[in-house]
């Protein structure tokens, strides 16, 4: 079947409609998962809708650029758009429905309301661009409410984002199942991200010095070590300018210390000339 796009609410409850989705199946109602995006669409989001597709018998994709979410001097307005190749992708993937609403469909000019990240939105990526979270939990939210998906896959690549999703879904009681999906990478170790477009060949060779400093980090046994090995790795690399790197508690994104036990995760941002980059890893102490 093609995909089926809508751009607002209405058309968005025919589209459910003539997708099925709701509708009775042998094992119960045909159930709907959401893989939220921002277009540009890359193997890391082909990923994520192939896992979709295990968690519900439908998949939505939304692709919407979300002014909320970056700051007065970010790159809302280069960020890529590339529709027509996103939704050949969509089909190629068995995607049931595609909801791509204008920003004055989301927005109203006097907006007033919106989720906020608290404290925990402050830290860590917050840090450094502030408003962030809580542009991405606000239009995410409407994305739920709009779509009314059962499931919803993120990627771990954006691990503070979805550590702070599943905590909205947990303190504001959303009746979703939040699915985190594993970072996919180029062969030679490189994060997919759709901003690596904007990256020049020397650029691109720089900013292969993040993922080398996470899994160098990710082999040490000692919060300290693994804090001191993947620096050590970050400062050979002169064309990077570090926004931070952390060794955080999945779940709260606060630093852990020397006796942490467990699962944390090791983070990354950084500029890479005008490009800035964010990656992470899992380590288990
Ligand atoms: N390499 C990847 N592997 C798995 N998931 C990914 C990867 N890159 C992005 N995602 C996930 O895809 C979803 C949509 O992200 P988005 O459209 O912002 O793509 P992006 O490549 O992260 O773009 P950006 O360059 O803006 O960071 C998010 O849940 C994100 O975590
Ligand atoms: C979740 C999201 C689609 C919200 O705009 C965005 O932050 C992203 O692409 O990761
Ligand atoms: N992938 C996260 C979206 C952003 O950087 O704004």
């Amino acid at each position: 079947m093609d995909v089926i796009v809508a751009g607002d609410r209405t058309e968005l409850v025919k589209a459910r409609e003539a997708v099925g989705i709701g509708e009775k199946v042998s094992s119960g109602k045909a159930t709907l998962a959401l893989v939220p995006t921002m277009g540009a669409l890359h193997e890391g989001h082909r990923s994520l809708v192939r896992l979709a597709r295990e968690k519900a018998d439908h998949v939505a994709v939304s692709i919407f650029v979300n002014p909320l979410q970056f700051g007065p001097t970010e790159d809302f307005s280069r960020y890529p758009r590339t529709f027509d190749a996103d939704l050949e992708i969509c089909a190629a993937e068995g995607v049931s429905l595609v909801f791509a609403p204008a920003a004055e469909t989301m927005y109203l000019p006097d907006r007033q309301v919106g989720v906020s990240a608290g404290g925990m939105g402050a830290i860590v990526e917050g840090a450094f661009r502030p408003g962030h979270l809580d542009g991405v939990l606000t239009v995410v939210l409407k994305l739920f409410n709009l779509v009314q998906p059962d499931v919803a896959v993120f990627g771990q690549k954006d691990a503070q984002q979805l550590a702070m999703i599943r905590r909205m879904a947990v303190d504001l009681d959303l009746p979703i199942s939040i699915v985190g999906a594993p970072t996919i990478r180029e062969a030679d170790g490189l994060a997919l991200s759709s901003r690596n477009r904007y990256l020049s060949p020397n650029d691109r060779r720089a900013a292969l010095a993040l993922s080398r400093a996470l899994f160098a980090g990710a082999e040490q046994r000692t919060p300290g070590e693994i804090r001191r090995v993947a620096h050590a790795v970050l400062e050979g690399e002169p064309s990077l300018n570090l926004d931070y790197l952390v060794l955080v508690n999945p779940a709260t994104f606060a630093e852990v210390g020397e006796n942490h036990a467990g699962e944390a995760i090791l983070a990354v941002a950084a500029k890479v000339g005008s490009t800035r980059l964010i990656d992470n890893v899992i380590v288990t102490l």
